[in-house]
């Protein structure tokens, strides 16, 4: 059994192994920017959320592993999530977050302000924002004045190209690799240098099959916190979205989204914002734009 969560409640549900049935490829539709009509109900129900705008996002750096706090305005955005989810009556039986700061103090903000019970809250590594590697901590807009927009595109987008890795001279690579909630998780070998969206699917859909799943199967309401790049991975594996049209998916900061599921956890529909429409665009085109030289 891997060892893939930290909470040993979590934990307990690894023994289970999830049976989902095998995937039918369908076209990829855009994302609905937000709206306020509920979709048709799916016998399941997920709801997913990015963090809020963090420290790094805002002075415009890949952050990837680096642990950046959130901002001002991310915890806005956190606390609006989560009134969001209370005026949608959205309630959870268990959430799931990363060991990144960003992401669960999100959760938190989130669970407070929709004045929700306590919940369990599973942490695991395998829902962390993918590694930049060697780009961690470079501010995008150069980088892409110095490499051009298109090869950051690819490194920010591609599915399957990795950003150059982050070697043992990084700025952060010992605050990284020696960081205390990766020992005992992660062996050495396994530690990446860095990743594109294929390698971080690789290792974020055994968290989803194995603890996940089980878990919506059994009727829990479930709450993900956690990032761009590794939500984009099971949005991707949700909607059997192709590599190529991956590329054009952003994920805001801060706004929940929902999946209603059929009874083989097949998405009734694509992704639906808890937002304003034109709010929603606005964040998306925003977090696309981030990669232009400016
Ligand atoms: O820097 C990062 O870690 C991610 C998310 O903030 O950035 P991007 O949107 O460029 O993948």
């Amino acid at each position: 059994m891997l060892a893939l969560a930290r909470n040993s409640w979590c934990g307990q549900m690894l023994g289970r192994l999830a049976n989902i049935d095998a995937r039918t490829p369908r076209p990829y539709s855009k994302p609905s920017s937000g709206g306020n009509q509920p979709d048709k109900k799916g016998k399941y129900r997920i709801v997913m959320v990015r963090h809020g705008e963090s420290e790094w996002n805002q002075k415009n750096l890949f952050c990837g592993w680096f642990d950046a706090k959130l901002s001002e305005k991310g915890q806005q955005e956190a606390c609006a999530a989560g009134r969001a989810l209370k005026e949608a009556k959205m309630e959870f039986d268990v959430a799931h977050t990363s060991v990144l700061s960003r992401a669960q103090d999100t959760l938190t903000a989130v669970l407070k302000s929709s004045e929700h019970r306590r919940i369990p809250v599973c942490t695991t590594w395998r829902l962390n924002e993918r590694h930049y590697g060697g780009l961690t901590g470079l501010n995008k807009a150069e980088t892409a004045k110095k490499f051009g927009e298109e090869k950051v595109q690819i490194w920010r987008r591609s599915y399957d190209t990795p950003p150059p890795p982050m070697e043992p001279d990084h700025e952060y690579y010992a605050c990284i690799v020696e960081d205390s909630r990766y020992q005992g998780h992660l062996s050495a070998s396994e530690f990446p240098k860095s990743e594109s969206l294929k390698l971080t699917i690789e290792r974020t859909l055994p968290y989803w099959d194995e603890v996940i799943v089980p878990q919506i199967k059994e009727g829990l309401r479930i709450l993900v916190a956690a990032h761009g790049n590794s939500l984009r991975g099971v949005v991707k594996h949700l909607e059997c979205i192709s590599d190529q049209d991956i590329m054009g998916l952003n994920l805001p900061t801060g706004i929940p989204f929902v999946y209603e599921l059929d009874e083989h956890l097949k998405p009734l529909a694509t992704l639906r914002f808890l937002g304003d429409p034109e709010t929603v665009r606005k964040a998306m085109e925003s977090v696309a734009n981030q990669g232009k030289a400016k």
